[in-house]
């Protein structure tokens, strides 16, 4: 945590105060929560209606943190762009951009790196580097609405990291991306996705917010899940499941899962049967992913036939489920793998 003010992770109300600390005026709050939240501005020398003398008190007295893209991949296929971006810091993060129909939607990490473990994901590989500052998740939002020159209308909290790992933090970040005077994007438009920290999930229920929750599941049973993923040994399934229904009972949001399928490990017929058991009667979604192989580790995809068979079964027992279309097919696949392979890139040489 740095020890100057993280200016960018102030609200309004907080910034107001600041303002009014370095015996500024008031209104000097509004010009600079303007230029920051919603004219994107990446430093201080922008601000153009800003004197001289109160940049240059900023500057020693704040941390303005902005992202340099480091590269930058775009599919041919869909437009979908994948950031490696540095962080003030040196450490390195990233983001998807991807177009859909219904608007621009950007898929941020919460934290450099992750300590969860899961075997499939390239994230963890090398452990939690540190926390994202609310300032720097938005940033991932505001530097890739800059180079694109599009609105971003839908925000994921599903690149690499645990948000609820990082919980005060990312709860901020929704508000200043939930904030009338920043982006203003709805609540309705922000998805936040979890391995399952289930008395976090209950606070982030208590709040009401209108997100949606998404469920890293991968497994019907506790048995299989802990041979995926670590947390598994911490909190079981039913109690993730009573988590859900508390979250529902709350806010009235559907609970959306996530099901990465894994050729002969989470595939079969008995796990949907046993995945149909588990959600019967639950206001949920499901989204079945082929899982990305990453080449530290030998979970291979399921094969088409597999998923659409474990789909269908899904579908005829009135189970809402999709299969997720393959953004950027054609670019540096499973997320936290573009880091991944820079950092070996560069510790090779
Ligand atoms: C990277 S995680 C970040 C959010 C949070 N930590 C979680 O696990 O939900 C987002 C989603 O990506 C999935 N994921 C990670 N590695 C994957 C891979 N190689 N192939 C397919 N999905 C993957 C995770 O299971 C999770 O559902
Ligand atoms: S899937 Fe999510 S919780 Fe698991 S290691 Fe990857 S980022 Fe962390």
């Amino acid at each position: 945590m740095p020890h100057k003010t993280d200016i960018k992770s102030l609200n309004y109300n907080e910034l107001v105060q600041y303002v009014e600390s370095i015996n500024e005026k008031k209104f000097r709050a509004a010009q600079l929560y303007s230029w920051m939240h919603e004219k994107l501005a990446e430093s201080y020398d922008e601000m153009t209606n800003i004197s001289d003398k109160l940049k240059n008190t900023l500057k020693e007295d704040t941390l303005y943190t902005s992202l340099k893209i480091v590269k930058m991949q775009e599919s041919r296929i869909d437009g979908t762009r994948k950031y490696l971006f540095e962080l003030y810091d040196g450490n390195l993060i990233e983001s998807v951009f991807m177009k859909y129909h219904h608007g621009n939607s950007v898929c941020i990490s919460s934290q450099v790196g992750c300590k969860m473990g899961c075997r499939f994901c390239a994230s963890t590989l090398n452990g939690c580097v540190r926390n994202l500052l609310p300032s720097e998740m938005l940033d991932q939002i505001y530097r890739i609405s800059r180079d694109t020159n599009e609105r971003v209308s839908n925000v994921v909290i599903m690149g690499s990291g645990e948000p609820m790992d990082n919980y005060d933090n990312v709860i901020k970040f929704i508000e200043l991306l939930n904030s009338e005077r920043g982006l203003n994007i709805s609540q309705r438009n922000i998805t936040v996705s979890t391995c399952g920290i289930v008395p976090k999930i209950k606070e982030l229920a208590d709040l009401k917010l209108q997100i949606t929750l998404a469920i890293s599941l991968h497994a019907p049973n506790d048995e299989l899940r802990k041979t995926m993923m670590p947390i598994a040994n911490k909190y079981s399934i039913a109690e993730i499941m009573d988590a859900c229904r508390y979250y529902l009972d709350k806010t009235g949001r559907r609970i959306s899962f996530e099901y990465s399928l894994v050729k002969g490990v989470n595939d079969t017929k008995e796990c949907a049967n046993e995945l149909i058991e588990l959600v019967k009667g639950l206001n949920c979604h499901i989204n079945l992913i082929p899982v990305n192989p990453i080449k530290e580790r030998d979970y291979e995809q399921s094969e088409k036939n597999s998923i659409k068979n474990f789909r269908d079964m899904l579908e005829r027992k009135g189970i809402n489920a999709t299969v997720r279309r393959e953004m950027g097919r054609d670019i540096d696949g499973a997320c936290g793998q573009l880091r991944q392979n820079h950092i070996d890139e560069n510790s090779a040489i």
